[in-house]
């Protein structure tokens, strides 16, 4: 069980030009969420393990990789090759997800599913028991800037129950339109780690957001924990 909310800022929302600097600013960041888009299972492309390798030079946090791609068996190697320390795949884009998975654990890494917008919790019944982490987008993923889909709320609370019934505890990450005026909602729901891009890259003080959505978080985490 974790003591607070944890905080992944989202490198798609930083200045590329300015990638060192602009990891620099977020010395309180948990780790650093790092979307990996391929053209296909979305519509936009974005970096690829070479460019996780930059990140990795300029942070001391642990990354994140989301990965957005119709084959991620053929590609999740590369990104535990670059320094990912949790690799995250979609259940809609994974034909044998415990076998990624097992995959993932072989090489050290933690392993992440994700469900889209429309796709249900219940899909997730099969592989609770053998992930760390769970991301549940609150956004149809592909951009960053959207606005948060309400019905998440209602996805944390039952997927939270899933784990329950399993006795498992893996991490609860939400991922799309997170801010201040959601944050301590979504620990109340049960997530344990906010992803937010435009919120804290776009904000004139990066870190100072990052401690905000995890005192938010955490303050809703504990009123959910009685
Ligand atoms: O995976 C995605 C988008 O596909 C997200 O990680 C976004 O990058 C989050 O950005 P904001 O909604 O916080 O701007």
């Amino acid at each position: 069980m974790l003591d607070r909310v944890k905080v992944s800022p989202s490198v798609l929302a930083a200045d590329f030009t300015q990638l060192h600097a602009e990891l620099d600013r977020l010395s309180d960041a948990d780790y650093i969420h790092f979307d990996v888009m391929d053209g296909h299972f979305v519509p936009n492309h974005s970096f690829g393990p070479h460019i996780l390798m930059a990140v990795k030079r300029s942070t001391d946090a642990l990354l994140d990789v989301h990965l957005m791609v119709t084959n991620p068996d053929e590609v999740i190697d590369w990104y535990v090759d670059a320094g990912a320390d949790i690799v995250s795949v979609h259940l809609e884009a994974a034909d044998d997800l415990p076998a990624i998975i097992n995959r993932l654990h072989e090489r050290g890494a933690l392993a992440g599913v994700v469900i889209n917008p429309p796709t249900p919790v219940q899909e997730l019944e099969g592989v609770i028991d053998l992930v760390d982490i769970v991301l549940i987008m609150s956004v149809n993923p592909g951009f960053g800037g959207q606005s948060f889909i309400e019905g998440t709320y209602d996805k944390v609370r039952e997927l939270r129950r899933m784990c329950e019934r399993h006795g498992v505890d893996p991490l609860i990450e939400v991922d799309g339109g997170v801010t201040l005026s959601n944050a301590r909602a979504l620990g109340e729901a049960g997530a344990t780690v906010l992803v937010a891009g435009s919120a804290v890259f776009k904000a004139e003080d990066p870190s100072m957001i990052v401690r905000e959505l995890r005192e938010l978080g955490t303050i809703g985490m504990q009123a959910r924990e009685g």
